[in-house]
């Protein structure tokens, strides 16, 4: 593709050498760069990519996209000068894959909690409707049945436009991909047209990387202000942020509620371990789910399909069938009767909704036992937060090791414990080996209890020091209980 094509959506300040020469492809990381590629230099939060640009010439880049022009400019490669590369870069990569989110309908889904749940459902549903579906989300990427591994939440702008392309080619109708706040931040989604937006919740995450909650909450925001007029906006109104992401937005706003009036609403009617009697517009449906969020991410995932054009009788039918996402309020049943549950929970608020889901199923009837951690180099904030949660509804808990990456494992624990009174420590152990730490809680645990194993839901890996251990938490409750694994 020419050059000058790839620059039809941006408004550079200055191009030096020739535009009309051919792209043989575009990277945003040196390393990758082939023969003929444009290399676009982004300004990281670990270095400069402009520091990169030489090497991406030496690796055969023919034309650059930066903010800087190097002080040589060397002969036969295009310059191409932009006041912001972030900016450039989605508007330009997703031109070099043939703008593919205008080739399929693509609904986002953004918020704290919820996010892999809601984009995974979504591609479900649609699949049982018949059509070929393209899922984008913190666990698997999807292209129609063929899985893709997911390194983040929300891929690199060449990744993700490499994937939705492949989507394209494949055939798939509908595209659900999780936003999270660093993608939209980092504008990896630029240039794409959104059919459809999804707001979970926001509570605290990330302020390592935001800094401040209304930071955290505009990038969020900034999703919802970038939709055109002819897409959807599904906002949560029961979160006290739900009003706020929609207010400056151009597309057609919906909301949905369990306790207010909204566009979409349910009631529950009755839950057990097996799941929920719910009504939902007036209709009843019974869902394989537990937990109150659950019938949150449930009206979220109702309110798109019907905004999709799906008549509403038909798609709750096919909910009926949708069961638990991997790691998510994922059961593991123990010989003896006891239930161990493993659930991706890893902010205060997760920790405390799904403790809240297990409550309402217990009701009274059974103790229950919490193994967590927190996440090294994440944001501190929330480390002594998820204990005083975890304390405050379990009977017991088990501190242990969650991905400390390059913090000392003992160093996190310490920073959980902080958030915790004498009277309130009573109630915990610490064990830094995370097996122990499960082996433990289900040694305590006798017939009608529940173990909740939380922080890593789907991961297979304990990330320690840049190396990814294979590390299941279900996997190990599998072996401690002798059934196999899947
Ligand atoms: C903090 C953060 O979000 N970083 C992301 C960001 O990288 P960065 O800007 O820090 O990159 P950098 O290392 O400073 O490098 C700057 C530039 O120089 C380039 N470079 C670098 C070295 C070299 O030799 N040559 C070269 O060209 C790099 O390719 C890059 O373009 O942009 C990269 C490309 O999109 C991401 O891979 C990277 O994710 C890192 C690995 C990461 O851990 N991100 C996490 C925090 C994240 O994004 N998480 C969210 C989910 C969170 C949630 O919702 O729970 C996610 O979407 O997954
Ligand atoms: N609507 C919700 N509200 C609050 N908590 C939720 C909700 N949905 C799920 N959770 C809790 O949050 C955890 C993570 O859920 P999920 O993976 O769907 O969220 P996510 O937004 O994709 O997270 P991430 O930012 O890590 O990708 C679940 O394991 C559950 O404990
Ligand atoms: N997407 C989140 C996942 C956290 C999961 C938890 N297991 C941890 O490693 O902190 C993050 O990267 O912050
Ligand atoms: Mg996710």
């Amino acid at each position: 593709m020419k050059l000058s094509e790839l620059l039809k959506n941006i408004k550079p300040i200055q191009i030096i050498g020739d535009a009309n020469i051919e792209i043989k492809g575009v990277q945003i990381d040196s390393r990758k760069v082939q023969n003929g590629f444009l290399f676009i230099a982004e300004r990281g939060t670990q270095v400069d990519g402009h520091l990169f640009i030489s090497k991406a010439i030496a690796s055969g880049a023919t034309a650059v996209l930066c903010i800087d022009l190097p002080k040589q400019l060397p002969t036969g490669v295009t310059f191409v000068q932009v006041a912001d590369t972030e900016d450039a870069v989605g508007k330009v990569t997703t031109l070099f894959y043939g703008d593919p989110s205008r080739h399929l309908t693509l609904v986002g889904v953004t918020g704290t909690n919820g996010k892999t749940t809601i984009a995974t459902l979504l591609y479900h549903l649609f699949r049982k409707f018949g059509y070929k579906c393209g899922l984008m989300s913190t666990v698997i990427n999807y292209v129609d049945d063929t899985p893709y591994p997911a390194d983040h939440t929300t891929p690199d702008p060449i990744e993700l436009n490499q994937l939705l392309a492949k989507m394209v080619e494949a055939g798939c109708q509908y595209a659900f991909m999780e936003c999270s706040s660093h993608a939209i931040h980092q504008k990896r989604i630029g240039g794409l047209k959104f059919k459809g937006a999804l707001f979970t919740n926001l509570t605290r995450d990330h302020l390592d990387y935001h800094k401040t909650f209304e930071n955290y909450r505009n990038a969020k925001k900034a999703f919802f202000d970038g939709l055109t007029k002819d897409a959807f906006a599904i906002t949560n109104a029961d979160d006290k942020n739900g009003m706020i992401m929609v207010q400056n937005t151009k597309a057609t706003i919906k909301t949905y509620s369990i306790n207010k009036m909204a566009d979409f609403r349910a009631r529950i009617l009755e839950f057990h371990f097996e799941g929920m009697l719910l009504e939902i517009n007036g209709k009843e449906v019974a869902v394989q789910f537990i937990g109150k969020f659950n019938v949150s991410n449930l009206l979220a995932v109702y309110g798109a399909a019907v905004m999709l054009g799906k008549k509403p009788e038909d798609v709750l039918v096919a909910m009926s069938t949708l069961h638990s996402v991997r790691g998510r309020l994922e059961p593991v049943h123990s010989p003896e009767g006891y239930t161990a549950i493993v659930d991706y929970a890893h902010t205060p608020d997760a920790i405390e909704n799904v403790l809240n889901a297990i409550h309402e199923v217990l009701n009274g009837k059974g103790r229950i036992i919490t193994v967590c951690g927190a996440g090294g180099n994440r944001d501190k904030g929330k480390r002594p937060l998820m204990a005083q949660e975890a304390v405050r509804q379990s009977d017991q808990v088990i501190i242990t090791t969650d991905n400390p990456r390059f913090e000392e494992p003992q160093a996190i624990i310490n920073d959980m414990m902080v958030g915790l009174n004498d009277q309130q420590k009573k109630k915990v152990i610490t064990i830094v080996d995370r097996k122990e730490a499960i082996k433990a809680a289900c040694a305590m645990a006798k017939k009608g209890d529940v173990v909740l194993v939380a922080g890593k839901g789907h991961e297979t890996y304990q990330d320690v020091k840049g190396v990814k251990h294979h590390f299941d938490d279900r996997e190990v409750l599998r072996n401690i209980f002798g059934i196999p694994n899947k």
